[in-house]
């Protein structure tokens, strides 16, 4: 975009606004007399308009060079009105259409890489090209967020942050994440109690995934009505992460009402990282994560940074749910969806259930008893391969990246690596639309023999921090909810079309009808 800016400034300079010459051949009526100044000023704004315009196509053109793509970009706004509103048919489209190919929206000249190999090199290139999130992320996000951080700078924040997430930390979190989870399978067992016609799990999942992340983030240091003003308001900051955005954050845009999201949200996480630290200066015990870093910061041996604010932890912690809210969700809503779909998996996760649990389905989860669930896992990492959340993570090249023999892309692109045929690749992952957990049991299979295909959760020093968290809340809630309730899916024609809102869900947001589960 600035280097199209540049260019377009460059050609001002060099049109000339009025033409100097003989008066007499110029005709009195000419724009270019004189006497008729609104007349030329309008013509030389239409001229200059069309050379800009001709200029952008062969900025474009030059740009793209042999990649497929459109010849031509419809003018300023380019793909803008399909980013809007995108569709799993054209992302595979564009996918399909070469191992890279290239669009433009609002002059961003965008490349697009679909191959397990681009994408991988993309990840792993740092020196060539950083995340940029979405466009909107930085308004969202505030630019001083530490995921804007780079290089050496960023390693060593994220080491820091690694600490919020070793076993010893997850073994707090599980607590709260079970208790959170048999909470709403009460209230949604009492609510179809009530109403026991088919209602859309894609909600209800969104609501427990912000209260779960919530709580084992802020723990007690949140009061119940912040948490749920936060969770009514998150909506505005989901549908605001649209790759490319109208560009200014004018009131009534959507980038607008996020960052008027994010300031309510960052004002309670602030609160609660001061509470926290009043808390863990009382002597408390570590009851979230926000305590168990601060808890870490006081230990004497503790070697990393000492001095974080409350707004740095709260910019932390909302980075987390930023990352994690829409992700989680689509993870769970699919991981319902999939389980409903084959009861004969679902069957099989509940014999170990009942395995483990040992009857005992009241007692709460911890870390050694999901150790002793492998086949739950596997069916988390299958559900998340089929329908893998986030399908791509754009990037932005620092420089001319020469990405491929016969193709560079130019300095100041954006560049977007894909994962979805790496994660359906009938090489690796024969039948790869099917959903089969048992792939993941076989040690020797191409699945567990090619991990490099596995990028639900991306790769290189950007890869996702929160993996282990992620799948032992998704495998917990459906743990849970497959020994204390059963769920009949009513498919309709849109169950197996996927809506696109900054990840995956199912058009029809999944419509379950929930009864409780009788024990023997
Ligand atoms: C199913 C759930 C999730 C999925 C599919 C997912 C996926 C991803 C992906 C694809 C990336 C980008 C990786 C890259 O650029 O190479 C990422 C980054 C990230 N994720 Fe996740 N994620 C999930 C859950 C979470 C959770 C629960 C947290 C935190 C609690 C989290 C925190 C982050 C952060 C902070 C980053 C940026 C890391 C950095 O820039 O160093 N994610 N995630």
């Amino acid at each position: 975009m600035a280097s199209a800016m540049r260019d377009h400034s460059s050609m001002k300079a060099t049109m000339p606004s009025y033409t100097p010459g003989p008066s007499h051949l110029v005709p009195s009526s000419s724009f270019f007399s004189s006497s008729s100044g609104p007349a030329t000023w309008l013509y030389t704004v239409i001229a200059v308009a069309l050379a800009l315009l001709a200029l952008e196509q062969s900025v474009y053109r030059y740009k793209k060079r042999h990649l497929p793509g459109d010849k031509w970009t419809i003018p300023i706004i380019g793909k803008f009105a399909d980013s809007m509103k995108p569709t799993m048919e054209g992302y595979m489209a564009q996918w399909n259409s070469g191992a890279l190919s290239a669009i433009s929206v609002f002059n961003i000249f965008i490349v697009m890489a679909s191959t397990n190999e681009y994408a991988r090199k993309i990840l792993n290139s740092p020196n060539h090209a950083e995340p940029c999130l979405v466009h909107s992320a930085k308004h969202i996000l505030r630019p001083d967020n530490w995921v804007f951080l780079t290089g050496r700078v960023h390693v060593e924040y994220r080491r820091v942050l690694n600490t919020l997430f070793t076993r010893k930390a997850l073994g707090v979190y599980v607590g709260i994440q079970d208790a959170i989870t048999r909470k709403y399978i009460a209230k949604w067992l009492a609510d179809s109690a009530q109403d026991s016609s088919p209602k859309p799990i894609m909600m209800a999942a969104r609501d427990l995934n912000m209260e779960t992340s919530l709580r084992v983030f802020c723990g007690p240091h949140i009061p119940d009505h912040a948490a749920k003003e936060i969770t009514d308001k998150y909506w505005m900051i989901t549908v605001a992460l649209e790759l490319v955005n109208f560009p200014i954050p004018l009131p009534g845009t959507k980038v607008y009402r996020a960052i008027q999201a994010r300031k309510v949200a960052l004002r309670w996480l602030e609160h609660a990282a001061h509470e926290s630290k009043k808390s863990m200066a009382a002597g408390g015990e570590p009851e979230c994560m926000l305590d168990q870093w601060v808890h870490d910061l006081q230990d004497p041996t503790y070697k990393g940074r000492r001095d974080f604010s409350d707004l740095e932890m709260a910019m932390v912690v909302f980075s987390f749910l930023f990352a994690s809210q829409d992700a989680m969700s689509s993870g769970l809503i699919y991981g319902f969806q999939h389980l409903a779909d084959h009861p004969e998996v679902l069957a099989k996760v509940r014999e170990e259930q009942e395995r483990v649990r040992a009857g005992d389905f009241e007692k709460p989860m911890t870390l050694e008893m999901m150790d002793e669930m492998p086949y739950l896992r596997a069916v988390v990492k299958e559900s998340l391969r089929v329908k893998p959340p986030v399908t791509m993570v754009p990037y932005k090249t620092l420089k001319a990246f020469p990405i491929s023999d016969d193709y560079t892309v130019p300095a100041g692109s954006m560049i977007i690596p894909s994962f979805y045929n790496s994660l359906h690749d009938a090489e690796v992952f024969p039948e790869p639309d099917a959903f089969t957990p048992e792939r993941w049991l076989d040690a020797n299979g191409s699945a567990n023999q090619n991990p490099r295909n596995y990028l639900v959760f991306g790769s290189g020093p950007h890869k996702c921090i929160g993996i282990e968290y992620a799948v032992m809340n998704i495998g917990l809630v459906l743990a849970d909810a497959a020994v204390l309730m059963n769920w009949d899916h009513v498919r309709t024609e849109k169950s197996d079309k996927v809506q696109i809102i900054a990840t995956l869900f199912p058009q029809d947001g999944c419509l379950l009808k929930i009864t409780p589960r009788q024990h023997a």
